[in-house]
């Protein structure tokens, strides 16, 4: 495999090592914050460099493609998202997103321009890490974004809609609108596996067959704050006790399916004050399985454990199994052993952009191994070597299927 590619992109990726950089340690860029603009900037001119054409949408995906002259025609998509979970890694999302640039950059040099036309692009949010709702750029960009979500909150109180409306504004003084949608014959993303498998069986490259699906509540228990003295025991309707025993039932009954995995991530107690009863506790539950029925199964049970208590459960991300394309599986596959790589189908426990596409267009994913199979953490590290196999898979299949 040619080094100037993978060189590219280990200098790309070091460039982004600033971005978003936060102590001690990791990085956190989300949705429309100034490392965010920073970070779709720097793409941006990246892609410039490679000759690219930049344009963006008005949810703040950035596209480059190999023409100047898009028109109506269809187009092969790749690419993954700008946006981190708070404190996450360098390479979730990154990798992906800077691969395809570099992928689609090097082969319109080297081999000019293609007969389906190739667009990169760097998604605005994916993990859903600031406002409750995940995937708003690929769902933006698939018409699949519900425009209710506009009005929800990030914890300083700001909405969607203003944040979006800042930063949109700040990319468009150097990136050009398209307001017409692109017309996406096939997707492809790279991205590190953020888990264990490949590592563990010694496999260079995963063949994504298909991704969980996925089920995010916010449950909220209401109770009465008041005085942590005055108030006898047998008087006071406390929430935190309330949510303790809510949460111990939902890990009794959950840890009781088979597959099903589920993390109570966030918990916040209100006011949250060493002498004052919690009057109130926001918890997340976040459930992952291959099976849609499971899911619907597990939050039935939550929903009996909350009843006819003074519980609220808001479901904010609900988005269903989904299949890979069997042709790009097999292109892939094809792609890896042309290469000499050794690879192995794999399924995925975490979300992608290419989940919510895949509902619409036929797509296919890449994984290449994480150290320790550790993410969405400081520690998140994958090697040079297997960044530069994924990005050479990519750049094969992205050739088969568009020159
Ligand atoms: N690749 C990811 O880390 N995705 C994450 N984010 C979403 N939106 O799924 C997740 O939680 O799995
Ligand atoms: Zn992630
Ligand atoms: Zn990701």
């Amino acid at each position: 495999m040619d080094s100037v590619k993978s060189d590219s992109l280990l200098s790309l990726l070091n460039t982004f090592s600033e971005i978003g950089k936060v102590q001690p340690a990791g990085f956190t860029r989300k949705v429309y914050d100034d490392q965010w603009i920073r970070g779709q900037l720097e793409y941006a001119d990246a892609a410039k460099r490679f000759g690219l054409n930049v344009f963006m949408d008005q949810m703040g995906n950035v596209f480059a493609a190999n023409t100047a002259d898009l028109n109506d025609q269809a187009v092969i998509l790749t690419g993954s998202h700008m946006d981190t979970v708070e404190h996450g890694g360098l390479y979730d999302g990154l990798y992906g997103d800077l691969a395809s640039l570099v992928a689609i950059g090097d082969l319109f040099t080297t081999m000019g321009s293609s007969t389906v036309p190739l667009v990169a692009v760097s998604f605005s949010e994916e993990e859903g890490s600031r406002f409750e709702t995940t995937f708003s750029g690929s769902k933006f960009a698939t018409d699949q974004f519900d425009r209710t979500n506009l009005a929800l909150l990030d914890e300083q109180g700001t909405d969607f809609a203003t944040a979006r409306e800042a930063a949109v504004k700040t990319l468009n003084d150097v990136i050009q609108m398209r307001s017409q949608r692109l017309h996406v014959k096939e997707y492809l993303e790279l991205h590190i596996e953020q888990g264990p498998v490949l590592e563990a069986h010694g496999v260079e490259v995963g063949v994504v067959s298909g991704i969980t699906g996925q089920m995010r509540l916010l449950i909220t228990v209401n109770g009465k704050a008041n005085h942590a003295g005055t108030t006898p025991m047998d008087m006071r309707d406390d929430a935190l006790q309330t949510a303790n025993a809510v949460m111990n039932s939902i890990y009794k009954a959950l840890h009781q399916f088979t597959d099903l995995r589920f993390t109570i991530g966030k918990l916040n107690v209100f006011p949250n004050v060493t002498n004052v009863i919690p009057g109130k506790v926001v918890f997340s539950l976040d459930m992952r399985d291959l099976d849609q029925a499971v899911l619907a199964n597990a939050l039935a049970q939550v929903r009996s454990i909350c009843a006819h208590r003074a519980i609220d459960i808001d479901i904010t991300t609900n988005v269903q199994p989904s299949r890979m394309a069997p042709e790009l599986i097999a292109t892939i596959s094809q792609s890896a052993a042309e290469l000499n790589l050794s690879q192995t189908a794999i399924s995925s426990g975490a979300g992608h952009d290419a989940q919510v596409i895949s509902y619409q267009i036929p797509t296919g994913m890449i994984f290449v191994p994480s150290v320790g199979g550790v993410s969405h953490s400081p520690r998140e590290f994958t090697k040079s070597k297997d960044l530069a196999n994924g990005l050479a898979v990519l750049s094969t299949t992205l050739k088969k299927l568009a020159y």
